[in-house]
């Protein structure tokens, strides 16, 4: 078993990998290339450096894994926790190696202790003789150079395959984080190890002994310069270049320069962003990238995070942090689906927005200002690029209303633009399958003319029902019509609340809506609001009907 267990263990090292980035440490000066590494890493195992572990099997997956050395800011915008959750958002597992604890909020840092020598030695030895990373980063302040020193120690004792120095020096609101005294350990010991090293303006022009960087050529010239000092790749941060508009990097390899360019985010909440990109670059090389790759990717990633995070507020300082798992924030802001949504559901028609000249947007608008409670995009004739793009465009004007955007069909669509749900019929995709697709936040009601679709609906995960044809439509082909006594059935057999379809409109919605049935929740529609010459006022009419119908059933 212990065998076994060695194999394990090792293989994330021995395959023959592109390099795995790690974050430097001090004591490992002279050691530069990918395979010196591995040849360290290797003889660090034969001398019994690793723990053994006491229990494994072949079934075990190994993990990416990325040792992060930071400081911990209170405000959790940067530094460990900065890291951390950069890292959970890349899908890489993330363990910490605490190197100070500062008090910090969004006004400035109020406090830095400084975690004991030893103790960062400690921490260290814990995390790298069991659960070795495939990446180490430093992507933080290194107090003192004696912490400069243990860190070199320690990497020279437990080799790692990559390293990423973020020279974290001063803090984006000013406040100094790593005096001059460790510059020279820094360069002298730190850098040399570098995989990649990833200087803000200011960091790099300490680093070069204070000369002034205010362009993409001066940029160029440190990348160089820093380059000579050791590390194999350097990218100089323009995050605060003034009057630039774009926010530009330069990555240099020693061979070739690359500009790595995205469009200046106007936010506050910028706080972190270094630690940020120095996590996700660890991140993309723990998962097996190539460096450029992994910057290029990682500035991607804290562009979007910048982007989502721009509004949000927290904190009454001028530099807020960033929300770095959007994901799973955009989920938890989706307002939960209610059935009352179904009252009056707007379904879009391509042959008729053809027919009266007008694009699906302002289809959807109209029928929004007319007071549609819910829009299902049924766009069975365009183009999945022209309905990708209409998607996004309704679902901005969805969001703004607070009105569920459904996509017809077509689930890559829906998980594309980020819809609300999808409405299936019964020959679709299993409604199942579409939960276990879209998640369990998303919206998925499934066409049932029978107690046994409705059943099936029930069981398979979906919010809602839509039961019809309940009256002749020419908008489907062969479609059965169920008459309302089909459509009572199938409400008397289901929990689900149902939204009524077909050939409904301001003669019939009356009959429909007072069927006496609590879970028939409204009507969905088509021509009686698209094949006409203004959908705004024809909404606004049927929403009358409807309202009207509600009232006398009562
Ligand atoms: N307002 C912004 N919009 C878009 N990207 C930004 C913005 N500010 C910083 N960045 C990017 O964030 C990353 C970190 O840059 P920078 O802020 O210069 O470093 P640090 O946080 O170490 O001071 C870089 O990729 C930079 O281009
Ligand atoms: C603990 C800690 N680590 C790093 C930073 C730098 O981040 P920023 O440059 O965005 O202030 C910080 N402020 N605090
Ligand atoms: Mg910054």
């Amino acid at each position: 078993m212990a065998h076994l267990c060695s194999q394990v263990l090792s293989t994330s090292f021995f395959t023959p990998k592109p390099q795995i980035p790690v974050l430097l440490s001090p004591g490992v000066a002279c050691v530069k290339s990918f395979h010196q590494y591995r040849f360290l890493h290797i003889k660090a195992m034969q001398d019994g450096k690793f723990a053994t572990p006491t229990s494994c099997d072949e079934s075990k997956v190994r993990v990416p894994h990325v040792l992060t050395v930071a400081g911990s800011d209170s405000g959790a915008g940067a530094g460990i926790q900065a890291d951390i959750k950069a890292c959970a958002a890349r899908g890489v597992y993330c363990s910490t190696v605490i190197t100070a604890v500062t008090a910090q909020n969004t006004v400035g840092v109020q406090g830095v202790n400084i975690v004991p020598e030893d103790f960062v030695a400690e921490q260290l030895r814990s995390v790298l003789s069991d659960m070795p990373p495939n990446v180490v980063s430093i992507s933080c302040m290194l107090p003192s150079t004696g912490i400069v020193k243990t860190l070199c120690q320690s990497l020279k004792e437990f080799p790692v395959q990559a390293l990423v120095v973020d020279p974290v020096m001063v803090s984006t609101s000013g406040h100094t984080l790593a005096g001059p005294s460790i510059l020279d350990s820094f360069r002298e010991e730190l850098l040399p190890m570098a995989d990649i090293v990833t200087p803000n303006l200011k960091e790099a022009s300490a680093l070069l002994g204070g000369v002034p960087l205010e362009t993409i050529a001066d940029m160029r010239s440190a990348a160089k310069a820093i380059h000579d000092i050791g590390p194999r790749n350097v990218l100089v941060k323009g995050g605060d270049l003034p009057a630039s508009l774009d926010a530009v990097d330069v990555f240099y390899d020693g061979n070739d320069f690359y500009e790595f360019r995205s469009s200046r985010i106007m936010t506050p909440n910028t706080h972190g962003t270094g630690c940020t990109l120095a996590s996700s670059v660890a991140a993309e090389l723990a998962k097996g990238s190539q460096m450029l790759s992994a910057v290029k990717v990682a500035k991607r990633y804290v562009e979007a995070v910048l982007s989502y995070s721009k509004n949000i507020a927290i904190g009454g300082g001028c530099q807020g942090p960033m929300d770095h798992l959007l994901k799973l924030k955009s989920n938890v802001q989706r307002r939960r689906f209610d059935p009352c949504d179904l009252f009056l559901y707007a379904v879009t028609d391509s042959r008729m927005n053809k027919k009266w000249g007008r694009s699906i947007v302002d289809a959807v608008k109209a029928a929004i200002e007319g007071g549609a409670s819910i829009i299902q995009l049924r766009e069975k004739e365009v183009e999945t690029g022209d309905f990708l793009e209409a998607a996004k465009a309704c679902l901005k004007i969805c969001r703004v209303h607070g009105v569920p955007l459904l996509i017809n069909d077509r689930i890559d669509v829906a998980l594309a633009s980020d819809a609300d749900g999808v409405h299936i019929g019964q020959s679709d995709m299993p409604a199942h399958v579409a939960r276990a697709l879209l998640g369990s936040d998303k919206i998925i009601g499934v066409s049932c003319k029978t107690p046994e679709h409705a059943q099936q609906a029930w069981i398979d995960g979906a919010d809602y029902i839509g039961s019809g044809g309940v009256y002749p439509t020419n908008t489907k082909e062969n479609n059965k019509t169920i008459g309302l006594d089909g459509l009572k059935t199938v409400c008397v057999s289901s929990k689900l609340p149902v939204v009524a379809i077909g050939g409904i409109g301001m003669s019939n919605a009356q009959a429909v809506m007072q069927l006496g049935v609590p879970n028939l929740k409204g009507v969905a529609v088509v021509s009686a609001l698209f094949d006409r010459e203004c959908v705004m006022t024809e909404t606004r009419k049927l929403l009358e009907v409807l309202k009207e119908s509600t009232k006398i059933a009562k």
